[in-house]
């Protein structure tokens, strides 16, 4: 089978995080506009964009969906770019419960997919970095899935990067592109955050995009590195470590190629081991 080019314009924007939000919303609210102005058609921001990241600061920077000022910005940075945005994440309240949430806005300024962190960052390497999101918040249960131009994007936060099971079951279900927001941090980004989705990309034959805050110099320092990685698990673009924004021009037909050249996913044994059921999924 002959594969056709489709191509979309895509922008990371790996945005320097302070404590004010205002002004985290406003640099945002640039760099979308600068990346726009560049041909991007697909917009992603970091993980926690408008806040600084830690279990301290959740409830102090948590927001409703979609009535919040940074809803209200993203919304209205989608239709006046007339982009795909992927808002990164912030923290959400709903219900006195605090969540890790990513949204999704189309040219429009609508509100087409909503994802709270299903796998809380919960972990302790002596010497190294303790942190426990479950103190503060609650794990979403559902994937989201949004549609570009008729390509599937899958969406996860930070440390779902590590589940390889929610990047299958996104694939199961068609997805060419998964993006993850993540902040990394200097002592796992070393180590994780390019193999990680390098990994992803290769099991999956689909592209991956994360997309981390620029490293500060006080509290939890982000890793940085944001990176657009390709089915075939090259690395196409990565930032260093401070604010940037990086481009990947993105020719899903990569993953019909892949898919046809490396047929795993008809080679799979499920009568062996069948390691995904299809679960709970929500479009928005
Ligand atoms: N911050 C995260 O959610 C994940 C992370 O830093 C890691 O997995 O390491």
């Amino acid at each position: 089978m002959k594969s056709v080019m489709r191509t979309i314009r895509t922008a990371l924007i790996q945005s320097r995080v302070g404590t004010n939000r205002t002004e985290n919303l406003e640099n945002a609210s640039k760099l979308i506009s600068q990346a726009k102005n560049s041909g991007a058609k697909l917009i992603s921001l970091p993980e926690c964009f408008n806040s600084p990241y830690g279990t301290k600061f959740f409830n102090e920077y948590a927001e409703s969906i979609p009535n919040g000022p940074t809803s209200e910005m993203l919304s209205k940075a989608a239709r006046e770019n007339q982009v795909y945005l992927v808002g990164g994440t912030f923290p959400e309240i709903e219900n006195e419960k605090f969540y890790n949430t990513c949204t999704v806005w189309n040219p429009e300024g609508k509100l087409v997919a909503k994802y709270r962190k299903m796998h809380l960052f919960d972990i302790d390497i002596p010497g190294g970095i303790t942190f426990k999101e479950s103190d503060v918040l609650f794990a979403g249960n559902e994937l989201a899935i949004f549609d570009v131009e008729g390509v599937k994007v899958g969406l996860g936060i930070c440390y779902d990067l590590r589940f390889e099971e929610l990047a299958k079951l996104y694939r199961l279900k068609g997805v060419e592109i998964l993006i993850y927001p993540a902040a990394f941090n200097t002592t796992t980004g070393p180590m994780h955050f390019e193999l990680l989705q390098r990994s992803r990309a290769v099991d999956n034959q689909v592209f991956v995009f994360a997309i981390s805050p620029a490293r500060g110099d006080q509290g939890y320092i982000a890793w940085g590195h944001s990176q657009i990685t390709s089915p075939w698990a090259k690395v196409i673009a990565q930032a260093k470590e401070g604010e940037e924004i990086i481009y990947g021009d993105i020719d899903l037909s990569e993953c019909d190629k892949v898919r046809q050249q490396i047929p795993i996913f008809h080679q799979r044994r499920n009568d062996i081991y069948n390691t995904v059921e299809i679960g709970a999924f929500s479009s928005k």
